[in-house]
């Protein structure tokens, strides 16, 4: 549905006002058929009542015209807002894969299809006073004759049928050319993600454009122009028609049939003047076409991206926890063709963590450590298994709050250019992190973001740190946090900080591979093609730890 019901007193209002124009715009052109009644007639005219009458039509026209106008310029603008707001609130609350994976559409949904659908809906108040008028002339072409009237509706009918006839073809090709347009958005989006790459060697961005970027282009383009041609095409065989029709009447039609030359031109006019609105609801036939076709896929991506939304609003924020338990947790990664298409697959996985803990877990590439992470603070909701917190399980629904137990340093990590999300900030403890993490020379805290982020990647990855500390959560998970770090810093880092974000009260679950490291963890995994297990970690023929989960 187009019009949504919330919004029925709003269409109506428009469509009040809509006729309302539109009576008066047919008073004006009865006005204007009443006086070339006369002048055929000879009856004295009364010129003074007839410009009364003509001045309030135009009135009532412009009034209206203007009124409905602006409501319904203010009211598309408020619903393009509204929608796209919820559109994003949605994204908001979705799971992460299925937003990963349909980037390209949420795009165009967010811009394009919203757009379509906004103003299709619109279209449609204009599509309904635009047939009353039609009808209203109908009614006086009948009167008139009705002869001519069923020779005009006989036509009319063929025109549409050739219309509607395309639009059915031409919508094939609008689905084309969306789809296409997603291709185009994937691709800007791939140059803008990796632009430093393509500076360096400009090839590559030219090579992304031949190879994908042009084409889609050029399809969205030809696909686009071959729907809109057989949209004009067909209102150029109507218009002919319609012309074919008038000429006939005037030259053999009328006088074959016996109608009056006062009633042909009556008719004539009322043709010439009916041909605007027949015009108006043909011109946005191709919109609505093209709004059903955006609509359906807003649906759609509705249900992709909310497949497996838990809940809708966070209920609990965890603020401490004393353990944490997986059993036989298992993942596998599936193709969305093909979800029986077996993939990388985790587990089963049985892991424990206590409040205060500072576990590492290395592995090889590949192996699947971040996978496990993103199971471990549930971005991914496992396939078997199960979670147990603090003696209660998780279900797949709670798991929206479970997240709230997690602050994370992701390998390729987005630094936020405020601290979003974070209701008090403390600038004393701010200021110890910024000295802890060796920035306080660079950057300063105004209360709400940095005075930059301008800086190395490890001075970035450091800074990151101070946000997901900042954010107070009992785990912190942190994916290779000394790749980036300089020897003396990481040597800091792994034989102070640490020990320090845990006299805090964090818990610390880190991905690393700094083997010299691992004595300071209190238990080491070791991930290998899927399979996490604990390790016995030797230093100088010394156990240093053990990994028992
Ligand atoms: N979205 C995905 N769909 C299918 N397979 C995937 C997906 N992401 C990762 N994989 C596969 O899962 C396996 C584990 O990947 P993962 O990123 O967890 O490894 P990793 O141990 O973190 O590696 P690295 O140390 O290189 O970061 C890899 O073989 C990878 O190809």
């Amino acid at each position: 549905m187009l019009i949504k019901k919330e919004y029925t007193g709003k269409y109506l209002l428009f469509s009040i006002l809509s006729i309302l124009a539109a009576s008066g715009n047919m008073g004006v052109i009865y006005l204007i058929n009443r006086v070339i009644d006369n002048y055929f007639s000879g009856t004295q005219l009364l010129y003074y009542r007839y410009m009364m009458l003509f001045g309030g039509a135009l009135i009532l026209f412009f009034v209206c015209r203007s009124l409905a106008a602006r409501s319904i310029i203010n009211f598309t603008q408020k619903l393009l807002r509204k929608t796209r707001m919820e559109m994003i609130r949605m994204v908001l609350r979705s799971s992460y894969a299925p937003v990963i994976r349909e980037k390209a559409r949420i795009f165009s949904a967010l811009t394009r299809d919203t757009d379509n659908v906004v103003n299709a809906s619109v279209n449609i108040v204009d599509i309904f006073t635009n047939s009353i008028v039609i009808i209203i002339c109908f009614v006086f072409m009948g009167q008139l004759s009705i002869k001519l009237l069923g020779c005009m509706l006989v036509l009319l009918c063929f025109t549409l049928a050739i219309y509607f006839y395309s639009e059915r073809m031409a919508r094939k090709l609008f689905i084309a050319a969306m789809a296409r347009y997603d291709v185009f958005v994937k691709y800007v989006n791939e140059i803008l993600s990796g632009f430093k790459e393509i500076v360096v060697e400009r090839k590559k961005g030219m090579s992304i454009v031949e190879k994908h970027i042009e084409t889609a282009i050029n399809d969205v383009s030809a696909l686009n122009q071959q729907a809109q041609i057989k949209f004009l095409t067909n209102r150029i065989i109507g218009q002919m028609g319609f012309y074919v029709f008038i000429g006939s009447l005037l030259l053999f039609l009328g006088a074959y049939m016996g109608i009056e030359k006062s009633v042909v031109i009556n008719f004539i006019f009322l043709i010439l003047y009916i041909w605007g609105p027949i015009e108006t609801v043909v011109l946005l036939i191709p919109n609505l076409s093209q709004a059903r076709i955006s609509l359906q896929r807003i649906t759609d991506l509705e249900k992709k991206i909310s497949e497996f939304e838990s809940d809708k609003e966070q209920r609990r924020v965890y603020t401490g926890f004393n353990n944490l338990l997986f059993n036989n947790i298992m993942y596998q990664y599936r193709t969305e063709d093909d979800p029986a298409d077996q993939l990388f697959c985790i587990g089963p996985v049985d892991f424990n963590i206590r409040q205060g803990e500072i576990i590492f877990i290395s592995g090889g590439n590949g192996s699947g450590k971040t996978t496990f992470i993103n199971i471990l603070i549930g971005l991914f909701a496992a396939h078997e298994g199960e979670i147990i917190l603090d003696g209660d399980k998780v279900e797949i629904s709670q798991l929206q709050d479970y997240r709230s137990l997690f602050a994370t340093v992701f390998n390729d990590f987005h630094l936020f250019d405020e601290l979003y999300g974070i209701e008090l900030i403390d600038p004393l403890l701010m200021e110890e992190y910024l000295q802890v993490m060796e920035l306080d020379h660079k950057i300063t805290f105004n209360g709400e973001k940095f005075s930059s982020t301008n800086m190395s990647a490890g001075q970035r990855k450091r800074l990151a740190l101070i946000a997901a500390v900042m954010e107070k959560k009992p785990i912190l998970v942190l994916d290779e946090f000394g790749a980036d770090q300089d020897p003396r810093f990481k040597r800091r880092f792994y034989n102070e900080i640490l020990e320090l974000l845990r006299s805090k009260g964090f818990t610390i679950i880190m991905i690393t591979h700094d083997e010299q490291y691992y004595h300071c963890a209190d238990k080491l995994f070791r991930m290998e093609n899927g399979q996490l297990s604990p390790v016995v970690y030797k230093k100088d023929s010394q156990i240093l730890s053990v990994g028992l989960s």
